[in-house]
């Protein structure tokens, strides 16, 4: 499939003004909404190691593999490969310390099921945040890497990936970018002190003991059908405390994917018992912009936005039963 860039782009690469960050970043030049695409991009060099290697660093194997995937590149492609950054300046070929600071991970492609990496020549100039507000993901359909907004961006503030597990707490997480990334992070999460990050802590916490409750849709379809069935339970029960998980991602920035499709599905549901059209609107929407990040469309979530009455749920906590 062709790419689906926007022309004229809608970012720059340049120098981060406040001195934060090492090298280049990422800027906006327009402003997006969450799921807006911001770029999409053909990889520079795609390997079938991905990093980062282990203690020891890569074998004489994995050094081998990369010098012969970069002696296939076209030579305008060496060009701008070379000059991406390079953390790893001991690694023995600088061909694998650009590797090892700027692929990304794209997963199993058809035909070969191990974890693939890709280097790109924009989207490897995004810089890392613990509270990122741009998600990357690999489209198979156009064999390119793509960058979808996660949070509303601002025309001229900085687009940020996160390259580890967000909900480990402040300092785990700032030994995981030193050991594999070779930086101190400086994002403005790793700011916060005292309270403010135990605070922080605690929520990234709550969040990743949650997403490994079960959290299934079916586990939310009980729950639901339980609580629409029990009068005695409190009206706003399941909508209160999804709207607290939520309103705790949105805070430090951690849609972890697997919670925040069951807890945007459980308030759709749960709004659409209580008939609170405007109530599954938003969460639909919201929904709707997510999956467009992660998937590469709505998922379903427009036409319930669309329609709250045609849900299955509609009225179910309201409705008189027999
Ligand atoms: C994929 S590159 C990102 C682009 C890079 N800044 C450049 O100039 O090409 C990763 C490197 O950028 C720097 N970097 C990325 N995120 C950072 C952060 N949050 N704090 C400090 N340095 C960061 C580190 O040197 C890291 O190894």
């Amino acid at each position: 499939m062709p790419l689906k860039t926007p022309s004229p782009l809608r970012y720059r690469i340049l120098q981060p003004a406040d001195g934060r960050y090492i090298g280049l970043g990422m800027f906006a030049t327009a402003d997006f909404d969450v799921g807006d695409l911001i770029l999409q991009e053909r990889a520079l060099l795609i390997t079938t190691q991905f990093i980062p290697p282990g203690p020891n660093g890569y074998s004489a194997a994995d050094a081998a593999l990369h010098m012969a995937v970069y002696e296939q590149m076209l030579p305008a492609c060496r060009t701008a490969y070379l000059s991406l950054s390079n953390s790893f300046p001991s690694e023995q070929q600088e061909i694998t310390g650009i590797l090892n600071t700027n692929a990304l991970y794209i997963g199993a492609l058809p035909g070969y099921d191990g974890a693939c990496g890709g280097v790109f020549n924009d989207i490897s100039r995004i810089n890392h945040s613990c509270c990122p507000n741009a998600v990357f993901r690999w489209d198979l359909a156009s064999f390119s890497g793509q960058v979808h907004a996660l949070a509303p961006v601002r025309c001229g503030e900085q687009i940020y990936l996160s390259y580890v597990d967000m909900c480990n707490p402040r300092k785990v997480r700032q030994q995981l970018l030193l050991d594999k990334y070779k930086f101190h992070c400086t994002c403005a999460s790793c700011m916060l002190r005292g309270a403010g990050s135990q605070y922080s802590d605690l929520r990234r916490a709550f969040i990743a003991a949650q997403a490994a409750e079960d959290i299934s849709e079916r586990k939310t379809d009980d729950d639901v059908l339980a609580w629409t069935s029990n009068p005695a339970l409190p009206e706003r029960m399941l909508v209160d405390a999804a709207e607290i998980w939520l309103a705790w991602m949105l805070e430090e920035r951690v849609m972890e994917e697997r919670l925040c499709r069951v807890v945007l599905s459980r308030l759709c549901k749960a709004y659409a018992a209580l008939e609170d059209e405007e109530g599954v609107k938003r969460c639909a929407r919201h929904a709707a912009a997510l999956e467009k990040a992660w998937i590469g469309h709505d998922g379903g979530w427009l036409a319930v936005a669309a329609n709250p009455r045609n849900t299955l749920w509609w009225g179910l906590r309201t409705m008189p039963r027999f």
